[in-house]
């Protein structure tokens, strides 16, 4: 590989981007993501570009953006540095589309006439549009059937579980597992499409796509600044999410740290529990308004929980009203809150997803529930395990798709995803 395509693209702008101190935009190194730039056709200053390198991978803490599209992937390479020259190609390409610049030398459409282009193109005239691209490992990468296929089995995190099978669980295998995960979220769908498009293609010969899922509308605030949304039952979600700005929380809560040495190249990582909700959506619609407040422990409008006051008011259990308590304890305010799991928290990053409909009239909605925790045999299993015997939502919910991927920490420039695990 030339030392031009080492370092990624050379920088082609889509939209004719350039930096404030450079001229055209054709110096724009891959590692420049995160500085100003400037719309050269409609003079205005664009500011959308999540910086790729830090000491946390980018898409985790960042502010949630409106659109995301996740892929998981089964590796086919059947060597180590094959699977490593697949991370490294990846990570040149995301520096490239998060900076808002077409992937390799020649982009979409100046490369050679006989040859498929570097880049797929769609994403041609659009901005960066806040795009983040977070990559995370699964288990069966570590270890697949016995074996050790890339050298790293004694590198497997010992919280890098197969998850349990819980209680109403309806898991599909092609919606379930990988060996990578690929989270691509930013603010215009083609662009987070274009991302997993061209992550994809790169990858050929050496992974092949598993599953995918697209999703919009975040159901998730990660940060103070932001308004909470609503999910496809009409509830705000998100309102007691751990935000950014909650440090000392998500050093606890989020990032591993202080590992064993055989794991301590996931420190600044964190782990990726991904699950796909259908929501009973016609269901719901047919439930009164007491009904879904009771189950969902909060009110439609405010999001106040039932006890009173407003949505970032702390729920108060105690609170008896005629018939018992205010907030029903099977409610998912109840079993999800810290108080009844050990004062665990969790960061939740999900989206909502219309697959369009089932052949029976109902829609193939729902969440894709994406939350990151520092340990999920702590932080998740034992919350899911409640959920799904006595939550009052699960009886609105199945669950159909499940992974667990362990989260590398961030690179500076020059690095690659997962260079802590393989070595640079
Ligand atoms: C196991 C973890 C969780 C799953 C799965 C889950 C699915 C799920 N949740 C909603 C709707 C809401 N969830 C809310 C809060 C909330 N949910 C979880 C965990 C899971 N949710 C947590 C940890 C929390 C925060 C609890 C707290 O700290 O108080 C809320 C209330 C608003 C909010 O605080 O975000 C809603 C609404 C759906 C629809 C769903 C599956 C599709
Ligand atoms: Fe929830």
């Amino acid at each position: 590989m030339s030392p031009e395509k080492e370092r990624g693209s050379k920088g082609l702008s889509r939209r004719g981007l350039f930096t404030a101190a450079g001229a055209g935009g054709l110096g724009l190194a891959a590692g420049a993501a995160g500085a100003f730039a400037v719309d050269r056709e409609r003079g205005r200053s664009t500011d959308d570009v999540v910086p790729f390198h830090g000491t946390h991978q980018a898409g985790i803490t960042t502010e949630a953006q409106d659109r995301m599209h996740t892929a998981a992937f089964d590796v086919t390479a059947s060597t180590r540095a094959s699977l490593v020259s697949l991370l490294r190609d990846w990570t040149r390409a995301a520096e490239a589309m998060t900076a808002g610049l077409e992937i390799g030398e020649t982009g979409a459409a100046d490369g050679a006439y006989d040859s498929p282009p570097e880049d797929t193109g769609e994403a041609q005239d659009l901005h960066a549009s806040h795009l983040s691209v977070t990559f995370g490992f699964g288990r069966t990468l570590f270890e697949k059937d016995g074996a050790d296929r890339f050298g790293i089995a004694d590198k497997l995190p010992a919280a890098l579980i197969d998850l349990p099978l819980f209680s109403g669980d309806a898991l599909e295998e092609n919606r379930s597992g990988g060996d990578l995960i690929v989270q691509a979220c930013a603010d215009d769908p083609q662009v987070a499409v274009h991302a997993v498009r061209n992550l994809a293609r790169i990858a050929f010969g050496r992974a092949r796509v598993r599953w995918s899922q697209t999703g919009f509308g975040r159901t998730a605030s990660t940060s103070t600044a932001q308004v909470t949304p609503r999910n496809l039952f009409g509830f705000k979600d998100g309102t007691s999410n751990l935000k950014l700005q909650d440090g000392a929380q998500l050093e606890e809560h989020v990032w591993v740290s202080g590992s064993p040495a055989s794991e301590s190249w996931l420190d600044g990582g964190t782990y990726l529990v991904f699950r796909r909700i259908r929501m009973h959506i016609e269901t719901w619609d047919r439930t009164t308004l007491r009904e879904q407040e009771a189950v969902t422990g909060r009110t439609k409008r405010e999001g106040a929980p039932l006890s009173g006051g407003e949505e970032f008011t702390a729920p108060d259990f105690g609170l008896q009203g005629r018939s018992g308590p205010l907030i029903d304890p099977a409610s998912h305010l109840a079993l999800a809150h810290p108080d009844h799991n050990n004062g665990v928290r969790m960061l939740r990053r999900g989206y909502n997803y219309v697959d369009g409909s089932d052949g029976l009239g109902r829609l193939d909605a729902g969440q894709a529930f994406i939350a990151f925790v520092v340990d999920p045999r702590t932080h998740y299993v034992p919350m899911q395990s409640a959920m799904s015997k006595s939550d009052l939502l699960a009886e609105y919910l199945r669950h159909t798709g499940s992974g667990l991927f362990a989260v590398p920490p961030g690179i500076e420039a020059g690095g690659y995803i997962g260079d802590t695990l393989f070595g640079s």
